[in-house]
Parts: structure tokens; C-alpha cells; sequence
């Protein structure tokens, strides 16, 4: 069963002003009986997606043009799609979940003994975005950058090699995923590889950052009236999502939030979302695609998700040769860093705080 939240249900439960307050830590979701108030969400009636309406799937086997061109076109109408045939072995996606899903067994205490710091970026702990929101998530996350090996010899001191193993293989293979994507996507609008020299870690001094974060989806007593993950974008350049098959979860929405779509789980294919950052860099191009995830009564759903990002000190613009007058450039350069601090400080916002100031005086001024 799926719920939807109508937008005005969601402005109710969004907070303009982040809590900046102390630390919130994730409540046991694991064998609740009953929704608490803090976790219940207002919904409103569920809307049948339009039958018509389907996740574009890409098959990476397919010859080139065609991959070229079925990827162009998802990325420009949707900001989503799966790919099947993509080389990761399905036993690699399946030891990964396996290794979280351990993760998220563990009793809450040993959890909360590896809990992010407020500030800092791996760990476990609740959603980043929860602090934008009234209501909790029906969500716990645990966030790994580069080596997991700090947090997770502290959850199994004698049995953390194959956790740490798994993960950074897992990474290993999503990058390689992620870089021929991102060639894919590019060559698809005309682009050359000298157009985007700062996406090759050869010509930069820093290589492109990227984190994996493990969402984890405890079975809901009520679904109807609980969030797993709230309508976001990702900041990324892309994200690389891998669903656990047993449940379904994740739907996308492209008309702000009214109605949503399921993305149905294939048996061994993985979700690409274009982010933020490749909306900026392809000057509004592809689009950047909303979307959440919700929960349901007897699945435990798990879900890998892998942020490929851009090197520390590039500033992200479009080359120009996607820049004319009839496209003029959307946005200012920015760092993923910078972006990030404005998604945490603006939300789903943040594109509109970081547009051309001709195009944002436009915007108001056609609102007014
Ligand atoms: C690199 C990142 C993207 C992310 C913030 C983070 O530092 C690590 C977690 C990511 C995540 C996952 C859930 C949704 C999201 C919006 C969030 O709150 O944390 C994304 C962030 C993002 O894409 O902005
Ligand atoms: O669990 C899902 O399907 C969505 C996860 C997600 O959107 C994220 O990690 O950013
Ligand atoms: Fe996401």
C-alpha cells in the first residue's frame, strides 16, 4: 500500500527554518506496534498513477546510438531510469545488502554508538533533511565515505573485514558505473570529452568525491500515515540506487509533488537519478528528477544509494557550447560543497538561490 501527501499536507509538515537545535537521534523503528505521534505524517487520498506512466528501463547492452539516445531522452523528460546490463555482478549487489541489512539488525545501542556527528558526514543516524520537517522519517541511514572501516570495527571489532570488503568494492564498481554513465549522458548532447575536462580525475588534482549511503526502511505498522524519505532532490551529479527487490518504495514525481510513480524494483537493475549537479552542468538540460520513498506494513525494505559527485574545487558550470540565446546560463558556478550548504540551508530550494540573477529578478517579477 502506498500513501501520497498532497503538497499542502507537505508545506504543513515542513519547517522554514531548519531546527538548529541539539542532535535528534533515530527512535527504534525495528517492532513498534503503533505509529508515535512524532512519526505520524497528514496524507490525503491516494492518486492512481496514470497507467501510461512508467520509469523508462535502459539496456547498456543495446548498441551505443541507441543507448545514447534512450538515455538522453529519460534524462530530459524524466531525471530518472533504471539500467539493466549494466556489468556490476547481481552477487555483489546482493553481498552489499546482505552486509546492510546486518548493519541495520544490530541492536539500537550499538547503532547509536557510531552515529554521525552533528557536523560531520559518515555514520548512522536520520535523514540530513529531517531537520527541514515537523514529522520524523520511517528511516534510519548509515553514511560511508571511502573506507568504512573507523565505524564498522567499532560494530563488530572481530568481524568487520568482510563489511568493509564488500562496501569498498561495491564503491569501486558503482564509480566505474557512474563515470561511463556520465560519458553516456554528455556524448548524448554533443559533447566532447575536452568540453568536460573537469569530470576526468587524470586532468584534476582532486579526484570527483562520492558517498554511498544505506537506507534502511523498518516493516510500518501504518503506512498510510508514515514518510520513509520525503520528496527530494539529490544533490549529486548522479545517484546510483539499488533497490531491494522484496518491497517497493521509491516513487518519483514530475509535477512537484501531486502525483507520484512508482519505480518498480527489476531483479538486478539499478535506479539512475540525475542530481542537482548535472542539471547545473548540462545549463537545465536534463532534469533533475523529485522523488521519496515509502514504507510499508510487513517488508523490511533496505536501499544502497551512490552519490557521485565532482572534485573538491570545481566549480560546476555548463561547457559553453550549451549556452546561447535562446539557453541562456541558468545558474551561477558553484562547488558541490557550496551547493551543498545551500540544500542545507534552502532544501529543495537551493536551485532557485543559486540562479543567474537576470533570470531569478525575471522569475519574481513574472510571479508578482
Ligand atoms: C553527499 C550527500 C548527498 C546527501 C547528503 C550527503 O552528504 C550524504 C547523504 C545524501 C542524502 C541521502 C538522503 C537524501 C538527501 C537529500 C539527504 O538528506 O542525505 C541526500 C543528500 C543530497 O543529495 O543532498
Ligand atoms: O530508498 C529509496 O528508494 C530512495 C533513497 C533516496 O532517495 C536517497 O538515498 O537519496
Ligand atoms: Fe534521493
Amino acid at each position: 500500500m502506498s500513501i501520497i501527501v498532497n503538497k499542502s499536507s507537505i508545506s504543513e509538515s515542513f519547517k522554514t527554518n531548519p531546527i538548529p537545535t541539539t542532535q535528534i537521534l533515530p527512535l527504534d523503528l525495528h517492532n513498534l506496534l503503533s505509529l508515535p505521534d512524532s512519526h505520524t505524517w497528514p496524507t490525503s487520498p491516494v492518486q492512481p498513477p496514470p497507467p501510461s506512466a512508467t520509469i523508462p528501463v535502459v539496456d547498456l547492452g543495446r548498441p551505443p546510438h541507441a543507448v545514447a539516445s534512450a538515455v538522453r531522452k529519460a534524462s530530459d523528460e524524466w531525471g530518472v531510469f533504471q539500467v539493466t546490463n549494466h556489468g556490476i555482478p547481481t552477487t555483489l549487489l546482493r553481498e552489499a545488502e546482505f552486509e546492510a541489512r546486518r548493519l541495520f539488525a544490530l541492536p539500537a545501542e550499538e547503532k547509536l554508538a557510531v552515529v554521525r556527528s552533528p557536523d560531520g558526514i559518515d555514520g548512522y543516524g536520520l535523514a540530513r533533511i529531517s531537520r527541514f520537517f515537523a514529522k520524523q522519517m520511517w528511516y534510519e541511514g548509515f553514511t560511508i565515505m571511502g573506507s568504512p572501516v573507523r565505524h564498522a570495527s567499532h560494530l563488530w571489532p572481530n568481524d568487520y573485514a568482510n563489511f568493509c570488503n564488500v562496501m569498498e568494492e561495491y564503491q569501486a564498481q558503482m564509480k566505474a558505473l557512474s563515470e561511463k554513465l556520465l560519458g553516456i549522458m554528455f556524448k548524448s548532447l554533443g559533447l566532447a570529452q575536452d568540453d568536460i575536462k573537469w569530470l576526468h580525475s587524470k586532468t584534476n588534482h582532486h579526484p570527483p568525491q562520492a558517498v554511498l549511503q544505506l537506507n534502511s526502511y523498518p516493516a510500518c505498522p501504518d503506512p498510510a500515515h508514515a514518510m520513509g524519505l520525503a520528496p527530494h532532490t539529490d544533490s549529486s551529479l548522479i545517484t546510483l540506487l539499488h533497490q531491494s527487490s522484496n518491497a517497493t518504495g521509491l516513487q518519483i514525481s514530475g509535477d512537484g509533488g501531486n502525483l507520484w510513480i512508482p519505480v518498480n524494483p527489476i531483479p538486478g537493475a539499478l535506479t539512475v537519478n540525475v542530481g542537482d549537479l548535472m542539471h547545473i552542468a548540462t545549463n537545465g538540460r536534463f532534469k533533475t528528477a523529485l522523488h521519496r520513498a515509502v514504507v510499508n506494513r510487513t517488508r523490511h525494505r533496505v536501499s544502497m544509494a551512490y552519490f557521485y559527485g565532482t572534485p573538491q574545487e570545481v566549480k560546476i558550470s555548463p561547457p559553453m557550447k550549451l549556452v546561447d540565446v535562446d539557453h541562456p546560463l541558468l545558474y551561477q558556478p558553484v562547488t558541490w560543497k557550496e551547493y551543498l550548504d545551500a540544500k542545507g540551508k534552502y532544501f529543495n530550494r537551493a536551485l532557485e538561490f543559486i540562479k543567474c540573477e537576470a533570470l531569478f529578478i525575471a522569475d519574481r517579477c513574472r510571479q508578482l
